[in-house]
């Protein structure tokens, strides 16, 4: 493991190819169960031929969504889904739309699920078709592609970790290949900073799923941070690479041993694009035993004017709960 920034770099080419076996995804997932135990994030470093797949998706995933953002906004508009349950979302999210606390974040986004093939089709309250733009003829193809590469990350990421875990049940890899119909993916575009609207990129939270990677445009200020005993450490964007973060629900099930970080992302002089993949666990996996955790954002209430007072999980599906958390953060008027 390196450390070029305060947070591990962990080489992953060695989960990929040939010469991946079983000591090697042994040695990842130690990597990956210190970074969760310490500060609960952690840069994944791809070389080689692995860099070459990385980009080969990435590269024109965050493509598709800056020609989609730079579009005026009655073009955007239409991508607007107005017709969900609520809590889910689809298609694009208009700037300011949406709020993790009662501060204004100033970004747009663009949310999407698992393609729906083989003549599969959405099965429970969260699970919803995607909308696509029409006048964007790759948008599907890209953020397509970049979903499935994501999952499998996760995927074999946690399978690495449960290596290292030893003896640790229940089976999370099984967790996680169950959630993907559920999992979600987020192009974020932020707006540059303006002294005048007092805003934010993102409100200081933890992520309520299973783990999430983010994929930083590069060469953009510092934007991404998460709050390390008392002081907001940045996150750079470093070529090659991709921000892994344990989330809640990870935390939860482990008792607390793996650790969801606060994170926030904060504007800057210039706009900055993200692509964001958080991975769920099954829709009816049981919201796991909350009474030993205290200020994650997957157990308050996140409502304007809520003032974050705790939510009881009451036995639900993961699912359920995750719906309601994501209607709390919705800011549509
Ligand atoms: O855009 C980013 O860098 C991270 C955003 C984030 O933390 C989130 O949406 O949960
Ligand atoms: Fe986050």
């Amino acid at each position: 493991m390196e450390r070029g920034t305060r947070f591990p770099i962990i080489e992953v080419s060695a989960l990929f190819g040939a010469a991946c076996g079983d000591d090697r995804e042994r040695l990842v997932g130690e990597e990956l169960k210190t970074a969760f135990e310490g500060n609960g994030m952690a840069y994944l470093r791809f070389d080689g031929e692995s860099q070459d797949m990385l980009q080969r998706v990435i590269s024109p995933a965050m493509q598709s969504l800056k020609a989609f953002f730079a579009q005026p906004a009655h073009e955007k508009q239409k991508s607007v889904c107005t017709e969900l349950p609520p809590g889910v979302t689809r298609g694009y999210l208009a700037p300011a739309a949406e709020s993790g606390s009662d501060a204004m974040e100033w970004k747009e986004g663009y949310s999407w699920s698992c393609e729906w093939v083989d003549g599969k089709q959405p099965s429970n309250s969260f699970e919803a078709y995607n909308v696509w733009a029409e006048n964007q003829p790759h948008m599907q193809e890209r953020l397509g592609e970049a979903f499935e590469f994501m999952h499998k990350l996760v995927t074999t990421l946690t399978k690495a970790l449960m290596k290292a875990l030893d003896d640790f049940t229940p089976d999370l890899e099984s967790m996680c290949v169950a959630g993907k119909s559920i999992s979600l993916m987020r192009g974020f575009h932020y707006f540059e900073r303006d002294e005048l609207r007092k805003a934010t990129g993102s409100s200081p939270h933890t992520d309520w799923g299973f783990m999430t990677l983010v994929a930083q445009e590069d060469a953009t200020e510092n934007a991404l941070q998460v709050y390390v005993n008392g002081i907001w450490e940045n996150l750079p964007p470093i070529p090659n690479t991709l921000v892994v973060n344990c989330s809640d629900f990870l935390s939860l099930i482990t008792k607390g041993r793996l650790r969801s970080p606060l994170h926030r992302v904060v504007l800057t002089s210039r706009e900055r694009t993200s692509l964001v993949y958080f991975q769920y666990p099954g829709y009816d996996t049981c919201m796991p035993s909350t009474t030993f955790v205290e200020g994650m954002s997957i157990l308050k209430d996140q409502s304007a004017g809520a003032n974050g007072i705790q939510l009881s999980t009451e036995n639900l599906p993961f699912g359920d709960f995750i719906a309601r958390k994501w209607a709390q953060v919705n800011r549509v008027q």
